[in-house]
């Protein structure tokens, strides 16, 4: 596929999961923020305060791996050095999503020291997952506005559990990757479905 033709089909691909997302309220006013790789130096990256239930081609550019920018007169996303750090460590991840939805939102902030999922069939959506009975611990980071010191230490944690699907940062959303939007996109259904049942059992056992 040639350079530009890549850069739509992504930017087609990301746009219609923003308003899948806005439409189920997991990226309400402007939050949010969605990459897909382009190749091993650059992603596309959504722009940053752009409604993500309404993008169009303006509301992307291209970063290098390194944070170089390649389109100079578009501001990326605040949450860029995020998802660079996803795909400098992992060769195979094509895309990244961040969600706002309520109930990642909530359950971040009830269980700052991490949310485990057990006993949900849906857990089996998420890499690595085999059996409803296997215990996810989704690690949850302190909310930062410094984007590269909170990168620093998601950097660090996954050094530690390679193989960790997505994570949460307090009061604020979801991160969660794939190998490509489709599959990402996959990865943020199941999350915010765990989450919404996590925070109902919660709610049914008080
Ligand atoms: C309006 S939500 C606050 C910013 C945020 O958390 C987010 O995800 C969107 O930021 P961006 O710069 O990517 O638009
Ligand atoms: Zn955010």
């Amino acid at each position: 596929m040639d350079r530009t033709r890549d850069v739509d089909v992504r930017a087609g691909e990301l746009a219609r999961a923003g308003r899948f997302f806005f439409e189920r309220g997991w990226v309400p006013a402007t939050a949010g923020n969605f990459s897909a790789r382009l190749d091993e130096r650059r992603v596309l990256i959504t722009a940053s305060g752009r409604h993500k239930g309404e993008l169009d081609a303006d509301g992307f550019l291209v970063v290098g791996l390194d944070n170089a920018l390649f389109t100079p007169d578009r501001k990326p996303s605040a949450e860029t050095a995020l998802h660079l750090l996803l795909y400098r460590r992992e060769a195979g991840i094509g895309a990244v999503l961040h969600t706002h939805s309520l109930p990642a939102t909530v359950l971040s902030r009830l269980s700052p020291g991490g949310v485990v999922l057990e006993g949900y069939e849906v857990l089996k959506a998420l890499p690595g997952v085999v059996s409803h009975t296997a215990r996810l611990e989704v690690p949850v980071f302190g909310n930062d506005q410094d984007i590269p010191r909170l990168a620093q230490r998601v950097e660090r944690f996954l050094g530690d559990r390679p193989g960790t699907p997505g994570f949460l940062i307090e009061g604020h959303g979801l991160y969660t990757w794939g190998r490509t939007v489709e599959e990402a996109r996959r990865h943020v259904e199941a999350f915010e479905f765990l989450f919404a049942c996590e925070l109902e059992m919660r709610r049914l056992s008080r």
